[in-house]
């Protein structure tokens, strides 16, 4: 399996070298490429996503990402920004599945933002839709008729889309509780009564999943207030977003949770849900173990490696259980520390 390690900004190469560090213990079969991404790629070259490291994606079988985004960058261009990088990945390489699993490991009950006896309930997947949405419309500025400027962005979801993320969702439902809830904004958004109308005609294929709809507000209160109802959750860019950043900090810390970007072939993009976080960025303290759940779910789904991607779960589970803890959950020890403890686990 030919993997690209595309390590990006901020925390990106620092989070990356660990994952590194359990690729070598565990002697994957693997052969490794880099390349440049997002504001490092824009430095060096002048363009987030060159194309090189669009091709090098296109060659590999699959990509471990860690983050993009560069404050340095933030007044250029917004096509030239780093984060167009990882759209640019995510529509170039037809990546429109994009799962987050979010669950509570043990011993973290007390880290979680919600109660214990709350937390220790989670155990929800968020299937979130990654090629469209007002993430993907048209956009741009304008001047209005009075004159002021306008900026907008246009939502939008054909019916084809939804029905293969939709598709995407019942399945994993299927291999899991069986319960799907589709968030959307049926009460006010055109875009979500398509994807509501939708995903109810696709779910006369998967009469063993039980289905239900949310609106989104009320998805993001009941993901505080009892996330335990949730077993598979489907919606759109935007939401999907939004509400797997919420749900990390139910389970402790954006610094958790992983995610893979799936299409129609077996090629994936593995990569934490969180950025570059710029605010600690060089001081050796950032969560890596999001990034080891990525190279667990990257060895699933494209390396068809059951076995390795459970032995790595069970190290990064092990090694929450025995206190190991970063600063996101108030600790002390460092992301090289970290990384240690989850090799140390594996090999022992
Ligand atoms: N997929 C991606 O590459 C991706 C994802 C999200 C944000 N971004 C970009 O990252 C940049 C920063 O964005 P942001 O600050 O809104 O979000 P962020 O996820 O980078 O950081 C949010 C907060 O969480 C903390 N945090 C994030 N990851 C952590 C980790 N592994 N360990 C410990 N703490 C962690 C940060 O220190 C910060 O306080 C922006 O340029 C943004 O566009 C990129
Ligand atoms: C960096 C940004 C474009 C990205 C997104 O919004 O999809 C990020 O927030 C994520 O969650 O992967
Ligand atoms: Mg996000």
């Amino acid at each position: 399996m030919k993997i690209l390690l595309l390590a990006g900004d901020g925390i990106g190469p620092e989070i990356m070298a660990e994952a590194e560090k359990v690729i070598a213990a565990l002697a994957l079969p693997v052969m490794l490429d880099r390349a440049l991404v997002g504001g490092a790629a824009y430095q060096a070259v002048g363009h987030p996503l060159p194309r090189e490291t669009l091709a090098k994606a296109k060659a590999a079988d699959a990509i471990l990402f860690g983050a993009v985004g560069d404050p340095r960058f933030d007044a250029v261009e917004r096509h030239l920004r780093p984060e167009q990088a990882i759209l640019g990945l995510r529509s170039e390489l037809g990546l429109f599945a994009n799962l987050r699993p979010a669950k509570l490991f043990p011993g973290l009950e007390g880290s979680s933002a919600l109660r214990p006896e709350i937390a220790s309930a989670i155990d929800l997947l968020i299937v979130r839709e990654l090629n469209g949405d007002v993430y993907f419309g048209e956009k741009g500025t304008r001047k209005t008729a009075s004159g002021e400027r306008e900026g907008y962005d246009v939502m939008s979801y054909s019916e084809s889309e939804v029905r293969r993320i939709a598709h995407v969702a019942f399945r994993a439902a299927q291999g899991r509780r069986k319960r799907l809830c589709s968030v959307d904004k049926a009460n006010v958004l055109e875009t979500s009564q398509l994807w509501r109308d939708v995903v109810i005609e696709v779910a006369e294929d998967y009469p063993d999943v039980e289905l239900s709809h949310m609106y989104v507000d009320n998805a993001a209160m009941q993901l505080v207030r009892n996330p335990g109802q949730f077993d598979v959750v489907v919606t759109g860019n935007l939401f999907g977003d939004i509400l797997s950043d919420q749900a990390s900090m139910c389970v402790g810390s954006i610094g958790l949770l992983a995610s893979a970007s799936l299409g129609e072939g077996t090629r994936g993009l593995y990569e934490p849900i969180h950025g570059s976080a710029p605010d600690i960025a060089g001081k050796g303290i950032a969560n890596p173990l999001a990034m080891i759940l990525s190279l667990a779910m990257l060895l699933r789904h494209s390396g068809d490696d059951e076995a390795n991607a459970a032995r790595i779960e069970s190290a990064v589970a092990r090694v929450l259980a025995d206190g190991c803890r970063g600063a996101d959950l108030g600790g002390n020890m460092g992301t090289a520390a970290l990384g240690d403890a989850v090799v140390a686990a594996l090999t022992n």
